[in-house]
């Protein structure tokens, strides 16, 4: 196997800009693919939940896109006809990424912080006020304007769909606004789910000194007046349930507020030492509990315990409800290279039953970076899993970590979101490491930007 395609990307009829400009209805036929990763849910193992089976990758494939769906997979010698058709050269092409963790919301960076720590010193939630004091001061304008040039980012590397939090505001005035913010981008199109996260730190204002309110009052504020006015705008609630943050008892009391308001759990977990965040979030239903880096065996054991919670339908085409399922065990490997944390024990996880997710945790402080592409290449070189399980992780683990049917794989009637690569072969994403790898990434069954040379 070369590592070039087989043959140049070659439009079969003209390009005409897009799925964008035909009529609703047409349809578009792709063609010249080496190898298909459709991760078709219908075409799971029930024995084997969580791993990709050889019918669920396709070589030389095609697919149809239509009305933004996919309606066709299958071998390039049945494709039925279409009103538009693209040869793909001989690409690869997988489900776009699912990044189910993300803090897009915010101003300032903190390259500083990041220098001190490849120095040797360690990470704390302390640097969560840096970046909360140049969101506040931040223009409407100017973090819409941010906001946007990150998912864009995020667009250009195979990301597909993107959950972002609040977190940066820690007022209810301030989380209000970036929970509106995220939701007017959901609203649009442009992100796919938002989370409230105003139990991301208790800033110094409430140190209960000298007459000021303490902790508990701050706990009260998020899990009352605050959520009430931001639960109208987002799907999620989160929580750093870790020391220097909110403690178990602390969390908890957040998280029920959040699930009596209607709103799924999340949880940031087990980052900095075992915080009891696991093993809440398996008590409480969590659809997801991220970070994961300092597990004992009754939190793997906790995790794996959940795989087997049947999920149920939600509210909405492409939903699940937020309250049902397993709690996805979430790596996030650029995260935990970019803190010189130990490595979330993905593999063990696995090894275990758990279901995996990996995601990118773009935010300014521990990870600044949305590249899940990296991420992948990071869980595969590092965290020793298979490519199938580190692509399937990125995809379909970040979907039932979001409680989504209609994202993450490729089978028909999924939203067509492609992530095509400038390589025959998925597992070019490890064996080429730190390569421009994304030829094409379609969006809703719109092609984005070009991102490299075809
Ligand atoms: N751990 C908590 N929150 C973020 C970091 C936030 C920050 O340091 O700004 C995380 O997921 O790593
Ligand atoms: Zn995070």
């Amino acid at each position: 196997m070369t590592n070039t395609p087989a043959h140049p990307a070659r439009p079969v009829r003209p390009a005409d800009g897009g799925s964008a400009a035909r009529p609703a209805g047409a349809s578009t036929l792709l063609t010249g693919i080496s190898e298909l990763w459709t991760l078709d849910p219908a075409l799971d193992d029930p024995a084997r939940p969580g791993e990709v089976t050889g019918d669920q990758v396709l070589r030389d494939a095609a697919l149809v896109i239509e009305d933004g769906r996919i309606a066709w997979t299958g071998p390039a010698s049945e494709a039925p006809p279409a009103d538009a058709a693209e040869d793909l050269g001989g690409r690869a092409v997988l489900p776009g990424w699912v990044d189910s963790h993300s803090h897009l919301v915010f101003d300032g960076d903190r390259a500083a912080e990041f220098e001190a720590r490849m120095a040797g010193q360690s990470y704390s939630a302390g640097g969560i006020g840096v970046t909360t004091d140049a969101t506040r001061s931040a223009s409407d304008e100017r973090l819409r304007t941010l906001v946007r040039g990150r998912i864009a980012e995020a667009v250009a590397g195979g990301t597909t769909c993107l959950e972002t939090k609040t977190g940066y505001g820690l007022t209810i005035a301030d989380e209000l606004r970036a929970a509106e913010l995220a939701s007017s981008l959901v609203t649009a199109g442009e992100l796919d789910e938002a989370t409230f996260l105003g139990a991301h730190l208790v800033l110094g204002e409430y140190d209960g000194r000298d007459g000021r309110p303490g902790a508990e009052e701050y706990v009260e504020l998020v899990s009352g007046e605050m959520l009430a006015a931001v639960a109208p705008h987002v799907r999620w609630i989160d929580v750093f349930c870790e020391e220097g943050a909110f403690d178990p008892a602390q969390s908890a009391r957040v998280l029920r507020a959040g699930a009596a308001a209607g709103l799924g759990l999340r949880v940031h977990g087990n980052q900095l030492g075992r915080s009891g965040g696991v093993a809440l979030a398996a008590e409480l239903g969590a659809a997801s509990v991220d970070h994961v880096n300092h597990l004992g065996p009754a939190d793997v054991d906790a995790l794996a315990a959940t795989a087997s919670r049947p999920t149920a339908p939600g509210d909405g085409p492409g939903r699940l409800a937020v309250g049902a399922g397993p709690t996805v065990a979430t790596a996030l490997p650029a995260c935990d290279l970019s803190t010189r944390a130990p490595l979330a024990p993905a593999r063990q996880l696995l090894d275990a039953g758990a279901m995996l997710a990996i995601a990118s945790n773009c935010n300014p402080g521990t990870s600044y970076t949305s590249a899940m592409t990296f991420c992948v290449t990071t869980a595969v070189l590092q965290m020793h899993l298979s490519l199938a399980e580190a692509l399937r992780a990125a995809t379909r683990g970040g979907a039932l970590a979001l409680r989504r049917t209609d994202v993450g794989h490729l089978g028909v009637g999924a939203r067509a979101d492609l992530h095509v690569l400038d390589a025959p072969a998925a597992i070019h994403l490890a064996y080429r490491p730190g390569m421009p790898l994304t030829h094409r990434v379609w969006r809703h069954g719109i092609p984005q930007a070009p991102t490299s040379q075809s």
